[in-house]
């Protein structure tokens, strides 16, 4: 085979050519060797006046007793080509998810560290990949996401990533390698079965091939009608978050009432991509079926889910919420001039002068200094004009200020005496109140709509 790139692929080559740089992920692999050396080939032949520098990136993780030997070689093959590359080490350090997992993303990480706008990453990854992967998500359940497999374009760690090899078989990439007398690296742990890929690759899918000598072009099929359907989904549901999803001072919610007259498929489908759009997911489908089970039922206040974030029921609202660990927040900061604003464990406390323009927050008469600082929970305040004392958390239902607030929601102190809470109400005090200052809370727990 003397050509990798199909008439698709170099369209696709063709829609990228404004880009300023093309960086190849080169791991010394016969795929991105080939990739590579394709893709040189394309730019030498391209009759366009102005071409994308096209670099090779090689990430040493350090993991292999290779590693500096594969190194080596993408060294000498860049010469070879005549093509930059830029090598970096990385030091990939476990952190609970895996060694492999971490590799990826200390590898990622470290490309996009060289990423102009607009620069795109090509890499290596082929129909066999795609095979192996789809099937490995098979084995664990995946919805309709993660039978998709791998995304031909996509955004990684901040990489734009086009994988323009992921229709053509491993053995036509070997072919075009042989055929321009490429030399590559074999990764000895691609032959280690303990690796479920490993026992995929050696094990099953080569009694799949012997029957069904197609069926990676049909699995490749397949892929494009679950990407297809998910597109339209995704319509639908744009349509339904339309008429659901809000946002209001708390943080991004979807309206409960209507959400749990659809039928459960249609709730779960648009909970996904609400939550999806906000770069949340859950791990399983049993917590999607967990939480849809509890929607009909749920009393406000309650948490139906906690994970990187929260998913809180509030006021007929459904909340996105991040997530909040910070129960029984003990803290001060003091305010002695204005304006001044504070980032509270609670949220962004704005203090200004009283003046006309300002339209949002809460007049205090009260003198400065001033001390905010984390609710004591046994607390009674004398809010203006209400008569009395009252508890904190009386006013916070009065002010229907949602339940995770309660250790977080900052309380304004003049001399020792409660003057504000947040900005909900101003209390009585006995201090002079001949100046005074206006106070604004931006709620901080809900970081995907935190506004800054
Ligand atoms: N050490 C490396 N340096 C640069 N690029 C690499 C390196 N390792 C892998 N890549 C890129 O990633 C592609 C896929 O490699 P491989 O299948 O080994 O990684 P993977 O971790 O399974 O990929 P991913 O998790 O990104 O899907 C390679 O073709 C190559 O383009």
């Amino acid at each position: 085979m003397n050509q990798l790139l199909t008439d698709d692929i170099e369209q696709q080559c063709q829609q990228l050519i404004d880009a300023p740089t093309w960086w190849v992920a080169l791991s010394g692999g016969v795929d991105s060797v080939a990739l590579l050396h394709s893709l040189a080939l394309f730019l030498q032949l391209s009759p366009q006046q102005t071409k994308p520098r096209l670099v090779a990136i090689h990430i040493n993780h350090g993991l292999s007793a290779n590693a500096s030997q594969w190194q080596q070689e993408c060294a000498d093959f860049c010469r070879q080509l005549g093509c930059d590359l830029v090598i970096e080490r990385v030091d990939v350090i476990n952190q609970g998810k895996g060694v492999e997992a971490e590799a990826r993303a200390q590898r990622y990480r470290a490309i996009a560290q060289h990423l102009a706008a607009e620069d795109v990453v090509f890499t290596g990854h082929h129909l066999d990949d795609q095979v192996e992967t789809l099937f490995l998500r098979l084995m664990r359940g995946a919805g309709l996401l993660g039978l998709q497999g791998v995304k031909r374009d996509g955004v990684v760690f901040g990489c734009r990533v086009v994988r323009l090899l992921l229709s053509v078989p491993r053995a036509d990439i070997e072919d075009y390698a042989c055929h321009h007398q490429l030399e590559w690296v074999d990764d000895e742990s691609n032959n280690d079965p303990r690796f479920d890929r490993n026992f995929l690759r050696h094990q099953v899918l080569p009694l799949l091939s012997n029957r069904w000598p197609r069926y990676r072009a049909a699995v490749d099929r397949a892929v494009q009608w679950l990407s297809e359907a998910d597109h339209a989904l995704q319509e639908y549901s744009q349509q339904d978050l339309q008429v659901l999803a809000g946002k209001d001072r708390w943080g991004g919610y979807l309206l409960l009432s209507p959400l749990i007259e659809m039928s459960q498929v249609r709730q779960k489908t648009v909970l996904r991509y609400w939550l999806a759009g906000h770069n949340c997911r859950l791990s399983s489908a049993v917590e999607f079926d967990a939480i849809v089970a509890q929607l009909a039922r749920v009393k406000s206040g309650a948490e139906l889910y906690r994970g990187d974030y929260r998913l809180m029921a509030f006021a007929d609202k459904l909340y996105l919420v991040d997530r909040n660990d910070s129960e029984c927040v003990d803290y001060s900061y003091g305010v002695d001039c204005l304006p001044m604003t504070l980032e509270t464990p609670g949220g962004r406390l704005v203090f200004t002068e009283p003046s006309d323009d300002v339209e949002e927050g809460l007049l205090v008469a009260a003198p400065l200094p001033l001390r905010v600082a984390g609710r004591d929970l046994g607390q009674s305040v004398r809010p203006i004009g209400r008569g009395g004392s009252r508890s904190v958390k009386k006013v916070l239902q009065e002010h229907k200020v949602p339940n995770w607030y309660r250790q977080t929601l900052p309380m304004i102190y003049a001399a020792n005496q409660v003057v504000a809470v947040a900005d909900c109400v101003a209390c009585e005090h006995d201090l002079p109140a001949d100046s005074a200052f206006v106070v604004r809370w931006q709620p901080a727990s809900f970081s995907p709509f935190y506004e800054s």
